[in-house]
């Protein structure tokens, strides 16, 4: 038998990416199942886009991607097309692809979800894994606030039935910087950057430095939701920010107390394509943020579109375990439908293959006989 220390060298995984064992595993379907049901549900349509793609298309359809601000993407030649192939980092601009090409004719709004892994080159410092499991819902042909409430509560929905526990939400207000700088805190395109980096970094002295005096007022309007708008509302931004705040509001208020609302309008990490609109999930027993969503166009159709992602792997870490079901122990010769019967009430079965196999050893917690599961001793 193959034992730990005989690994090989080859055997090691890369940085980043890992085995998930049974137990693990179960608590990620588990998960996986209950967040597909709530989106199924709501009447989201599920779509599988493929692993890999030309690297152009997946880059091409998302503003901030193409701008090479997005997540870095594994890419190689296809021996096949002698074309750049991309693994995906995000599934949002395939299911845009599809809604911008084979579902182009659709009705609208249409309701797309998805769930698969997806793989970046650099993983960030509060979170080393670079494969993700993503699970999300895509509601296109809406940039609206009824579509943004439809989406913040679908996330909260979903990460309640994965069992998950004390949901917030942390607004922002992704395009911020540019609606503002466009009149009513005039900034030349290239200052952009180094003002959105000072708010970033929440560094006063720093902003003052790189001529953003006017957006000082953004960095103490964060918080809790409620002071942190009135904080906003106080901005007085020559009406540029009213419509999205009133926007913000009704979203809040739709939300009620179904999960804690914070407000943090300059945060920007995580979001390279959004628009107006934009939140990050987070739940009780989890650092770093268990999904992400917002606004934003399809790059190419500029069909305005809403959606968000769960990060599954990560958001089942504070899951439940799924509870135990007995395993029933089928020995040689047992009744095969006496087992299917147990089978079809959610017991889980495993049969004997050879001579002298243990059902206990092997995990059994009963043995199938006279066609009734008897339960066995635990091994000693
Ligand atoms: N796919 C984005 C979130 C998103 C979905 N739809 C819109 N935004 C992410 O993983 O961060």
């Amino acid at each position: 038998m193959t034992q730990p220390n005989d690994l090989l060298p080859a055997d090691l995984l890369p940085e980043g990416l890992e085995d998930r064992l049974p137990l693990e595993a179960a608590r990620i379907t588990a998960a996986m199942r209950a967040c597909l049901a709530v989106l199924d549900a709501h009447g989201y349509d599920r779509v599988r886009p493929p692993l890999l793609e030309f690297e152009a298309s997946l880059a091409g359809r998302m503003a901030g991607v193409a701008k090479g601000e997005g997540r870095a993407m594994f890419r190689f030649v296809d021996p096949a097309s002698l074309r750049t192939l991309a693994l995906r980092s995000d599934m949002t601009p395939q299911v845009g692809r599809i809604a911008a090409t084979s579902l182009a004719a659709a009705a609208r709004p249409l309701r797309l979800c998805y769930c698969g892994d997806t793989v970046v080159i650099k993983a960030s410092q509060l979170d080393p894994a670079r494969e993700r499991l993503q699970l999300g819902a895509e509601l296109i042909g809406a940039d609206s606030v009824a579509a943004a409430s439809e989406a913040v509560m679908l996330a909260v929905e979903a990460l309640k039935a994965a069992g998950l526990n004390g949901i917030s939400v942390d607004f922002t207000l992704p395009d911020l910087v540019d609606t503002l700088a466009e009149k009513a805190f005039p900034l030349a395109p290239e200052r952009r950057e180094a003002v959105r980096r000072e708010l970033d970094t929440k560094d006063a002295g720093g902003l003052r430095a790189a001529g953003g005096e006017a957006y000082l007022p953004l960095l103490y309007a964060t918080g809790p939701f409620a002071d942190a708008l009135a904080g906003l509302r106080a901005v007085d931004a020559g009406g540029a920010l009213k419509s999205r705040l009133d926007g913000l509001e009704a979203i809040a208020a739709q939300i009620g107390d179904a999960a804690r609302i914070t407000l943090d309008p300059t945060e920007r990490h995580g979001f390279e394509y959004q628009s107006w609109f934009g939140f990050t999930l987070y739940a009780e027993g989890l650092r770093s943020a268990v999904g992400r969503g917002g606004t934003y166009r399809i790059a190419g159709s500029e069909e305005p579109a809403t959606g968000f992602t769960l990060y599954l792997d990560r958001l089942a870490e504070a899951a439940p375990q799924p509870g135990a079901v007995p395993m029933v122990w089928l020995p040689f010769g047992h009744d095969r439908a006496a087992a299917a019967a147990l089978r079809a009430q959610g017991m889980r079965t495993r049969a004997q293959l050879a001579e002298g196999e243990d059902g206990r050893v092997l995990g059994c917690t009963h043995i199938l006989e006279g066609g009734i599961p008897v339960a066995l001793e635990a091994p000693s």
